[in-house]
């Protein structure tokens, strides 16, 4: 159709077909007609204009929701035909597929890749992936011209809900009543075939030209065979790759619609006129489609149904058998009677080895029961139902479980749970908190330093005041308010993440082994009340995630987290350290003869006050005595040079020497302290040295 609009294609040729392959009919699709002429924009399209791909695949999803009573499972591959070999696009590696023929399947080729779908993002994801893998190049007409065939394939499996009943293995099979379980297989093939063109330049081209020509030219043939009158002699499906595979849905028994493109250009003409005789013939073609009623196990949706009503049973038995396990066991009555201590040793003995073999039996049950859940779960998101289909929407629209969308560099698209990531942030607060608590103790501890350097060197330190400042908070409330964050972090371990001892036991190992500090002997205590193992939280983290989820991705988080951990663990025990050493008698020992050795020097600057003064006070008397014995000499009274009597002039040269020996003497004692509170500082020194580095080796 010229200039028209992919809505209306789809809406008159397609959606019809779409809604039968649901309904368990064959349906292909494909557009054909020269290069350049809007094969792949019908097929395709755009933003504006999606073609018939991403509606048809729209159409599916809408039609499982608005069927609550069916389940369905879906399977998409996706392939293409390139000079006569069949390539599976979703696996880039494969070459040349074979195609198989079987009676009960007729014609079909197995893709090395098959996926199995839930949303329609997840299909178009599949799809823009293919199309990478397409061969592509530019022709005369075309600069994206497809030089293949591609074919896109939804296998659509569906059987009555009804027939489940929720639990299919507790219905009792009706004898000969094969359908009773049947299920529903059609195919829907979306084909983009090549365009052709009559000359090239190219090499290359001309053989791709060849043999897109060719099998172009036998569709044509056989198209023609089945709408000659006299009924098909020999229809030659098998001369070309491409009507080999879609022999089964050229037969008769699917539904076709075969969407021609023309050029608008005058230039085309004759290739137009060839697309539209070969409408005309492909109109002609009479189908008889029928339902595919699949009663064996080929079914995958049956097989899963099975698999998931047997691992629920096998659950059954595995919780019942745990609730027997773990029941007190009947030897213990009726052993205390009148039995002697060696036998009730040996009771006891054989008690706990029974006691150890249920514990194990337990432990190996609980992780089948895991696994059970896990598989069960697996493949139950894998059926597509009306309710699972809305859930999922809903799921996707809520705020809370929003997931973060991640494209790597290889273009893989990883989805994070939202929660997995704020619990990442919470913890990272918590340990900014710690941090800056740290800073701050360590600012403390620089006061005090200060403090002591100055009383140290002889100068006055209200120590009151200085320890007040130190300590705004009682010791007991800082200690606690640090067991309160480091409990507010385990809290968040055990609202669901993920923590496993063992691990973490290895993670503390490889520290240790690098030649840090290991931790404290009480710590291992800690460690395991630290990081309690919650059961099943593997499983809350799957249940976190209804989009596929990178195990790898997973694993890595949980180990940055658990190194989070171990980082607010060593903060916890510097801190603890630091408060013990504050608090140790060593500590109080140094502060205390620090105080003693600051009251020594007070006092000895009170004596030598005292001394200065006395040694005023004899200057002054001497003075004065000189004063009086000028007065006296000028009197005429006879005497030495200085005119007093020789005991006071010997008094005073013997107080004036014993003050001299004082000074030396206060002197020699005040160097002597002096000396002391360096060494003492020293010792301070060295221990805080020693102190940081058991820090930095913790880390
Ligand atoms: N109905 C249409 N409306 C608007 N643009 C169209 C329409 N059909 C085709 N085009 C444009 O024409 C160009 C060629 O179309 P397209 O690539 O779909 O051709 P093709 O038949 O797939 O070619 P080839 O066989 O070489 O792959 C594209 O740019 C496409 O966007």
């Amino acid at each position: 159709m010229i200039g028209s609009n992919n809505e209306q294609i789809y809406g008159t040729s397609v959606k019809n077909l779409v809604q039968s392959a649901m309904e368990g009919y064959n349906g292909t699709v494909f557009a054909y007609g020269q290069t350049s002429s809007g094969k792949t924009y019908t097929m395709s399209g755009n933003e504006q204009q999606p073609g018939i791909t991403p509606r048809a695949i729209e159409d599916i999803f809408k039609y499982i929701r608005e069927n609550p009573d069916r389940e369905f499972l879906l399977r998409v591959s996706y392939l293409e035909i390139y000079n006569e070999s069949i390539r599976d696009l979703l696996s880039p590696e494969s070459n040349d597929l074979r195609i198989h023929e079987d009676k009960r399947r007729g014609v079909y080729v197995s893709p090395l890749k098959e996926e199995i779908v839930t949303t329609p993002s997840q299909v178009m994801r599949i799809i823009e992936r293919g199309d990478h893998q397409r061969h592509v190049s530019s022709t005369d007409f075309n600069a994206h011209s497809s030089r293949s065939h591609s074919i896109f394939q939804i296998v659509i499996e569906s059987r009555d809900r009804s027939s489940t009943n929720g639990s299919p293995t507790l219905r009792k099979p009706i004898p000969g009543a094969k359908s009773s379980l049947a299920v529903r297989v059609s195919q829907l093939n979306l084909i983009d075939l090549a365009g052709s063109e009559k000359a090239t330049t190219d090499v290359e081209r001309r053989k791709e030209g060849a043999f897109i020509n060719k099998s172009l030219l036998t569709l044509g043939t056989v198209i023609s065979r089945l709408t000659e009158e006299k009924g098909a002699g020999h229809i030659p499906y098998r001369d070309s790759k491409l009507t080999r595979i879609l022999q089964s849905s050229l037969n008769g028994s699917a539904r076709v619609s075969v969407i021609c493109t023309t050029s608008p250009s005058y230039l085309n003409v004759e290739e137009s006129h060839n697309t539209l005789k070969f409408a005309a013939r492909v109109k002609k073609v009479v189908t008889r489609a029928q339902t595919n009623q699949v009663m064996d196990d080929k079914a995958l949706l049956e097989k899963y149904r099975r698999e998931i009503s047997e691992l629920k049973a096998q659950l059954t038995v595995t919780v019942s058998q745990s609730g027997e396990s773990s029941s007190p066991s009947g030897l213990a009555d009726g052993a205390n009677g009148a039995i002697s201590k060696e036998q009730q040793a040996e009771v006891e003995q054989l008690l706990e080895t029974e006691r150890q073999r249920h514990q194990e039996e337990i432990s190996e049950m609980s992780l089948a029961r895991n696994a059970l859940k896990e598989r069960i779960d697996h493949l139950t998101k894998l059926i597509l139902t009306s309710q699972s289909i809305s859930t999922k929407a809903t799921a996707s629209e809520s705020p809370v479980v929003r997931n973060t969308v991640e494209t790597s560099a290889d273009g893989t698209v990883f989805e994070f749970p939202k929660e997995v990531e704020m619990r990442l942030t919470h913890k990272d607060a918590m340990v900014k908190q710690l941090q800056s608590e740290l800073e701050a103790q360590h600012e403390k501890t620089l006061l005090l330093t200060a403090a002591l350097e100055k009383a140290a060197r002889g100068e006055s330190v209200d120590f009151e005041k200085t320890l007040g400042k130190t300590e705004l908070e009682p010791r007991e409330r800082f200690l606690m308010e640090k067991r309160a964050s480091v409990m507010s972090i385990n809290s968040l371990n055990a609202d669901g993440s993920p923590t496993d001892a063992e691990d973490l036991a290895a993670i503390l190992a490889m520290q240790q082994k690098n030649g840090h500090a290991p931790p404290p002997r009480d710590r291992t205590r800690t460690v395991s009340g630290l990081l309690p193992i919650e059961d099943g939280d593997e499983d809350q983290d799957e249940s976190l995630m209804d989009t596929p989820w990178s195990r790898a991705e997973l694993k890595s988080l949980r180990q940055a987290k658990r190194e989070l951990e171990i980082v607010v663990m060593d903060q916890e025990r510097k801190i603890e350290e630091m408060v013990a050493f504050e608090d140790s008698d060593e500590f109080r020992n140094i502060i205390l003869e620090l105080e003693a050795q600051r009251e020594k020097i007070v006092l000895m600057e009170e004596e030598r006050e005292g001394f200065r003064s006395t040694v005023h006070e004899l200057r002054s008397t001497i003075r004065k005595l000189e004063l009086r014995q000028q007065h006296s000499g000028s009197a005429g009274a006879g005497g030495n040079a200085s005119g007093l009597p020789v005991e006071t002039l010997g008094r005073i040269k013997d107080l004036e020497m014993a003050a001299q020996r004082e000074r030396r003497h206060r002197l020699e004692e005040q160097s002597r302290h002096m000396g002391k509170i360096t060494s003492l500082e020293a010792e301070l020194t060295m221990l805080r040295a020693e102190l940081s580095v058991r820090d930095l080796a913790g880390y």
